[in-house]
């Protein structure tokens, strides 16, 4: 029997398009294109909804076309009826390409110009575009997408994505028109953004790795200056540097149990900021969040006079006024929840800005500081050591905060997260779909000299539904991450343990029927305080 404990799971790098082709480059030596066609038609063999239909293959004009070649020609291999639709000229095909377009028609394979129309596909695989796509899909690939997609429906079969949904750009998540929406994804080489926030989770389904025998380590030497690295261009000075898929062990250190000897004055004094005339619920939620994630003593500060003296529901959470709660010792404070714009919450996060403890700014706290350049100076000249600064905006917040719109936001959100990140001199959580995570300039695992100036330290999120889009859920975000700082995590750990934990709990309910419809955000505060304790019982990958 084992006996040890259960292990996290650990962290997985998110490489960008740029990085994949100096990787690339560096491994030209090895066959790529053949190992990636490969790995791909073993495991299109094994999703074929029905093995009496023949599988679809959709070959495109670049190297993702070649991958495409080598997946039909093996399954061919294996006596399995394929249909391979291509355009592509072979007068412009890379080597690569273009020998596994021959091998394929050298076996006896045919290539067809467009989809049939009446087949019954048993699996449709998808080699259109990788990474190298940049615009909306063309005549005839948008038709393609559309009458494959179409037909999946009909057959009800699945789609299987070669290294990324066609149409997904998978530096940022963003589809172009004309995208297809895949089941199952095989990335090659390594992970990508793309394939996990914005539209990346919806287009990608299920995604598994290939590494195609390039040790996971390789990008290291990749991205920085090794020998193998190909000469730097212009296009450095926008490189996005890897970042990281978020997984508990990427705060597993963070995770301990707590001393036999342990007294409430050891975890922390938790203080929440907000509850304006009929929003006292949210800061209510914010603290409930904060007491039931470990904080040792919670303080609820409600702006409105009328607020209650107690919570009926948690009467070991201490409410008071505004006023009175900045004049109390904290270790740690949200400001936000339920605040309102009014003069009464402006100068209370005035007064905020200017306490030296780590300090959350969500909802309307955010929102007063994209309207006052006072007060977002005061924000960026908190010193990060001893009195760091904790963002938590969703998309319409942070593009308040950049000046622009939430499109501009959306189509690059960890472009925006990092430069909210560095403006702001913040750790930042971008929520949403794969929510973002960035850290300021200096912070731990930061190389200050990323050439496009902004940090170099971001992740991905992968934990959370859909049934988080309702009220209340970034309040309750707010309460777990001040918790967590409350009892001495530091602010980066404590932000991107916060937001993994709490979209692990909304999973967790989810799995058990509580949800995606009619989740409620109060619901996943117990949900939060299980996994926690879960996680603070196992250890790490053994390695
Ligand atoms: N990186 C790796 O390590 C490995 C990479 N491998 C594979 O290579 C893939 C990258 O290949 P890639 O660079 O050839 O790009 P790809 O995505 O096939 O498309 C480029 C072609 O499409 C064209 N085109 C673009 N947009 C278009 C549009 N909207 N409508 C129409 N055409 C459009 C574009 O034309 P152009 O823009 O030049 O006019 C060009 O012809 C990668 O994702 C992976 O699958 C593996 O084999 C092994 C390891
Ligand atoms: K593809």
């Amino acid at each position: 029997m084992d006996t040890r404990s259960p292990r996290l799971p650990g962290t997985s790098p998110l490489l960008p398009a740029a990085l994949l082709r100096r990787l690339e480059a560096a491994h030209a030596a090895q066959p790529l294109m053949a190992r990636a066609g490969e790995a791909a038609a073993r495991w299109a063999e094994q999703l074929r909804s029905d093995s009496a239909r023949p599988v679809l293959v959709l070959a495109g004009p670049g190297n993702n076309g070649g991958d495409a070649f080598v997946c039909a020609t093996r399954l061919r291999e294996a006596d399995i009826d394929v249909v391979v639709v291509s355009r592509a000229d072979p007068a412009r095909l890379s080597a690569d390409a273009h020998a596994a377009r021959q091998a394929f028609l050298d076996g006896g394979g045919a290539i067809a110009a467009d989809i049939p129309v009446a087949t019954p596909w048993g699996l449709i695989v998808d080699g259109l575009f990788g990474i190298g796509l940049a615009r909306d899909l063309a005549a005839p690939y948008a038709a393609w997408t559309a009458t494959a997609q179409a037909q999946a429906r009909r057959d009800h079969c699945p789609i299987l994505a070669l290294d990324v949904p066609s149409g997904l750009d998978a530096d940022t998540g963003r589809a172009w028109a004309g995208a297809l929406q895949a089941t199952h994804t095989l990335t090659f080489l390594a992970d990508k953004p793309g394939l996990h926030t914005a539209d990346g989770p919806d287009l990608a389904g299920a995604v598994r790795i290939a590494e195609l025998g390039v040790a996971a380590t390789a990008w290291a030497a990749a991205a920085s200056g090794s020998p193998n690295r190909a000469a730097s261009t212009a296009d450095d000075a926008h490189l996005l540097p890897p970042g990281r898929l978020l997984a508990p062990a990427d705060f597993a250190p963070w995770l301990k149990p707590r001393p036999k000897n342990s007294h409430k004055g050891r975890n922390g004094e938790a203080g929440i900021l907000g509850g304006a005339p009929g929003m006292t619920g949210a800061a209510l939620l914010a603290g409930r969040a904060a007491l039931v994630l470990g904080a040792g003593r919670t303080f609820v500060g409600c702006l409105d006079p009328q607020a209650p003296a107690v919570d009926i529901v948690h009467p070991e959470l201490m409410l008071r006024r505004g006023e009175a709660l900045l004049a109390t010792p904290l270790s740690a404070l949200a400001v936000g929840p339920g605040l309102g714009q009014d003069d009464a919450a402006r100068r209370d996060l005035a007064t905020a800005l200017g306490l030296a403890v780590p300090l959350v700014l969500d909802a309307d706290a955010l929102n007063l500081v994209a309207r006052e350049p006072q007060l977002a100076a005061q924000v960026a000249a908190r010193n990060p050591g001893r009195a760091p600064t904790l963002l938590t905006p969703h998309p319409a917040e942070a593009a308040r905060l950049l000046a622009c719109d939430t499109a501009a936001i959306q189509a690059d959100r960890i472009a925006a997260a990092r430069t909210l990140a560095a403006r702001f001199n913040a750790h930042v959580a971008l929520k949403g779909c794969g929510t973002v995570l960035a850290h300021p300039p200096g912070s731990d695992g930061n190389d200050p000299a990323n050439p496009d100036g902004l940090p170099t330290a971001w992740a991905i999120n992968p934990s959370g539904n859909p049934g988080m889009s309702t009220a209340g859920m970034g309040d309750v975000l707010s309460g777990i991450v001040v918790a967590l700082l409350a009892q001495g995590w530091p602010p980066g750990p404590a932000l991107e343990a916060a937001v993994h934990l709490h979209g692990a709990a909304a999973d967790a309910l989810v799995a058990a029927g509580t949800g995606p419809v009619g989740l409620t955000a109060g619901e996943t505060i117990p949900a939060a305080r299980s996994l926690l304790n879960r996680w603070v019982g196992a250890t790490l990958p053994l390695g």
